[in-house]
């Protein structure tokens, strides 16, 4: 039996940023992980599809050069890519490696865990007794009823980057993040690739900037099929759909979303409810439970690393220290990872209408207004703002290194921040956050510029002053 303050199940992002802060801190911290250290974002997720990206793009822009640099067929070797990926993951696991987090303090069981009470884990063939535990279990593809899949072959995240020849034609279930970041990048690299969304592909994103990625996409050949059925998967791959059409491809990734991984747990015994989502948790990111938590992508919230390395804060206020703490971020960015990219934070268009009504105001800027956008020849998005009193609502920008710039938008969406601050700040010329300060300027243009009492107050101050 292992006494300790803290029990951590489940090394991936949260597991792990709240194992470390909390040894850090002084608490006697058990870690215990099944797999792989650092979890889906190191190993399946995150960090392998941004390289096999970042191979992609370079690919890309040589093939099609630019700025007077003529393009031509890159040499892709498939096999080399992989390493770059591999090479990738590598060069990061260190930092979420068992030799680190032993050093800083903390017992690493490589086990399975399973709760045998409210109070006890048992890992391998250790009992944990501790005074708080954390659920950090994360989440697993979610692998659709659909007849004749589990016969062949298929793909996800967790097979996908170890796959060392490269598929002739990649026929990828699923329009979201997953399915398009993997489309682009595979297209990119000289497969041929076909995405078969049930209904719309990057549903949930505001549809004036969807529609302009999704374009993007299908210039560059990468099929798109939305509201397109799969009735049946047989032989190495024929998918079926439910208006007849047939499509045959070499191999099939499947992208269709994500399950809390709960199963196993035991988690009846230790009296935490839990639903299809995952975990029922309170603001706090605490169970039914009272001395286990849940963070991350088995909470059933948002699913990015970020937000897992989030919920860490939270978790360490009320565990270390009998401190009161909610999760309650004002906003949460995302970025979809294809190029150009997809970002956004607070709400979309049609939310702040929803919410709002008709006081919103939506200010639209293209690329093509961004001198650094220019010079570069990428002029190709927009950048859409919904702004009310003064402040932002949200803010969508498709267009380059939109992840980048939304995190001038999370620092004044986070910190409820009003547009003047942005307005009111330097930026070095010419960089592409101008598009962003542009678009708070515009907001208070029409106040300015077309206001008939500044134009007066001003006539009369020149007239009159010496
Ligand atoms: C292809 C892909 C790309 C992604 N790209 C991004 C991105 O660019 N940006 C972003 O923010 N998010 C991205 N995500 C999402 C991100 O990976 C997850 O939100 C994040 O990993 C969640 O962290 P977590 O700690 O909740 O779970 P995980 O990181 O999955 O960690 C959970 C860990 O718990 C272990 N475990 C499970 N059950 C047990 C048990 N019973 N006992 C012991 N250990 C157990 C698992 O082995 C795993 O290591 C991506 C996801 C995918 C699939
Ligand atoms: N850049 C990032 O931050 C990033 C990247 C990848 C993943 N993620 C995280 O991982 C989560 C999971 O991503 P995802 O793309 O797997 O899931 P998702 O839920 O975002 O999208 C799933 C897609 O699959 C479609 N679908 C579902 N069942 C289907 C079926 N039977 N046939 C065809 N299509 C079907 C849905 O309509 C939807 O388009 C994301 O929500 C996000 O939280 C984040």
């Amino acid at each position: 039996m292992i006494e300790t303050d803290l029990c951590v199940i489940g090394g991936g992002s949260g597991g792990l940023s709240i194992a470390a802060g909390a040894v850090q801190m002084g608490a006697r911290v058990v870690l215990i992980e099944a797999g792989e250290m650092g979890g889906d974002c190191l190993n399946y997720g995150c960090v392998p599809s941004k390289a096999l990206i970042a191979a992609g793009e370079q690919a890309y822009r040589m093939g099609r050069g630019g700025a007077g640099i003529g393009g031509g067929m890159p040499v892709v070797d498939f096999g080399a890519v992989k390493d770059h990926v591999a090479g990738a993951i590598a060069a990061i696991a260190p930092h979420d490696s068992q030799a680190r987090f032993e050093g800083l303090g903390c017992r690493v069981i490589r086990a399975r865990a399973r709760f045998i009470g409210r109070d006890r884990v048992q890992a391998g063939d250790q009992v944990i007794h501790a005074r708080r535990f954390v659920i950090a279990t994360g989440s697993r593809p979610a692998v659709p009823d659909v007849p004749g899949l589990a016969a062949v072959p298929y793909l996800t995240n967790e097979t996908i980057f170890a796959l060392r020849e490269r598929p002739e034609h990649l026929i990828i279930l699923g329009g979201g993040p997953v399915g398009l970041e993997l489309a682009q990048a595979h297209r990119r690299l000289g497969c041929r690739v076909t995405v078969l969304a049930r209904s719309q592909a990057l549903a949930g994103e505001d549809p004036e900037l969807a529609a302009l990625a999704l374009a993007a996409l299908r210039s560059e050949g990468v099929e798109v099929l939305e509201g397109a059925l799969v009735t049946g998967v047989s032989g190495s791959v024929v998918v079926s759909l439910d208006d007849g059409r047939q499509i045959a491809g070499s191999h099939l990734l499947v992208a269709t979303g994500r399950k809390a991984n709960v199963d196993g747990l035991g988690l009846e015994v230790a009296g935490v409810a839990f639903t299809a989502k995952g975990i029922t948790v309170g603001p706090n990111l605490r169970t039914t439970n009272r001395r286990i938590f849940a963070v991350g992508d088995v909470a059933g919230g948002p699913q990015y690393t970020h937000v897992a390395g989030a919920h860490a804060a939270t978790i360490l206020k009320q565990t270390l220290f009998p401190l009161p703490a909610r999760f309650a971020p004002r906003a949460i960015p995302r970025v979809t990872y294809i190029d150009p990219e997809l970002a956004h934070i607070g709400l979309t268009e049609a939310e702040a209408r929803a919410r709002h009504g008709d006081s919103i105001e939506v200010i639209r800027l293209t690329f093509a207004q961004n001198d650094r956008a220019v010079t570069m020849g990428e002029t190709h998005g927009l950048l859409k703002l919904i702004a009310r009193k003064g402040r932002p609502l949200g803010v969508s920008i498709f267009g380059p290194q939109a992840g980048e710039q939304i995190a001038l938008w999370a620092i004044l969406l986070q910190q409820n921040l009003k547009l003047s601050a942005l307005t009111g700040t330097i930026l070095p010329y010419p960089t592409l956050s101008e598009l962003s300060k542009r678009a708070a300027g515009a907001y208070f243009s029409p106040r300015l510029f077309q206001n008939d009492r500044i134009k007066r107050v001003v006539r009369l101050v020149q007239r009159w002053w010496p």
